[in-house]
């Protein structure tokens, strides 16, 4: 391949480059009071010898040195922060559950509790939740039955942490469906169990 085929096709990709810079400081943006640290493109073409390339280190270096500058190492996730997020994921899958789930669903989700019992990033909690399920099989009927079964078992775990019960009967009105606009996020049921 001629140096030139080479030239253009680092030219495109700086291109692309560009373009992903543009959406990545969407993402990435500095705080208020910081002046905007790094707008050189992801991958961009050095105005050094080598025929125009950018040298490996270069371009595996930009990346991280973005993270660096905008000060966003990330710290470790305490078991109490991973654990809210994580109720907020299930308990928000229970406001969004349909009232007549289709088959799929139903198994969708009793996968899901079975695999995050298993996967669930604190070995602990993992472990605990398994016995959780085994004492409380997943019941995921309908939209009332699953987000009163999640209730069920965070209060499993709460009252083994020592934590205050909640009371199941308010569990529609702390964990409200998702706030999408005209309601583009709602999970839709089946008018029938047969349908899948
Ligand atoms: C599957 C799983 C297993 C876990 N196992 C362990 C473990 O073994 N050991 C450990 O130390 N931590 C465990 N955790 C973390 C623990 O449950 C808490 O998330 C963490 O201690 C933070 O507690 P918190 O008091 O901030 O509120 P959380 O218990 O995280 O609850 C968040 C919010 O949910 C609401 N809420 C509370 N109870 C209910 C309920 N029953 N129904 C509906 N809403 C409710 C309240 O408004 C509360 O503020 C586990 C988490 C999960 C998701």
């Amino acid at each position: 391949m001629s140096e030139n085929q080479l030239q253009s096709i680092f030219q495109s990709v700086e291109k692309v480059s560009k373009c992903l810079q543009h959406h990545l400081s969407n993402f990435i943006r500095p705080a208020d009071n910081q002046a905007p640290t790094y707008r050189k493109p992801l991958f961009s073409l050095p105005s050094s010898p080598r025929g125009g390339l950018p040298s490996p280190e270069a371009v595996s270096a930009q990346p991280m040195e973005i993270l660096k500058k905008k000060g966003t190492t990330a710290a470790p996730v305490t078991k109490e922060e991973l654990g809210r997020a994580t109720w907020t994921f299930l308990h928000t899958l229970g406001a969004q559950y349909p009232e007549n789930p289709t088959r799929q669903q139903k198994k969708d989700v009793k996968d899901l509790m079975a695999i995050l019992s298993r996967v669930y990033p604190c070995q602990e909690c993992a472990g605990h939740f398994k016995e959780v399920l085994r004492a409380n099989p997943v019941q995921a009927g309908s939209h009332a039955e699953f987000s009163q079964w999640l209730c069920h078992i965070h209060n499993v775990v709460n009252r083994s942490l020592g934590k205050a019960i909640f009371p199941c009967e308010r569990v529609d009105s702390r964990w409200g469906k998702l706030d999408c606009e005209q309601r583009n996020c709602d999970v839709q049921g089946s008018l029938t169990i047969f349908d899948k």
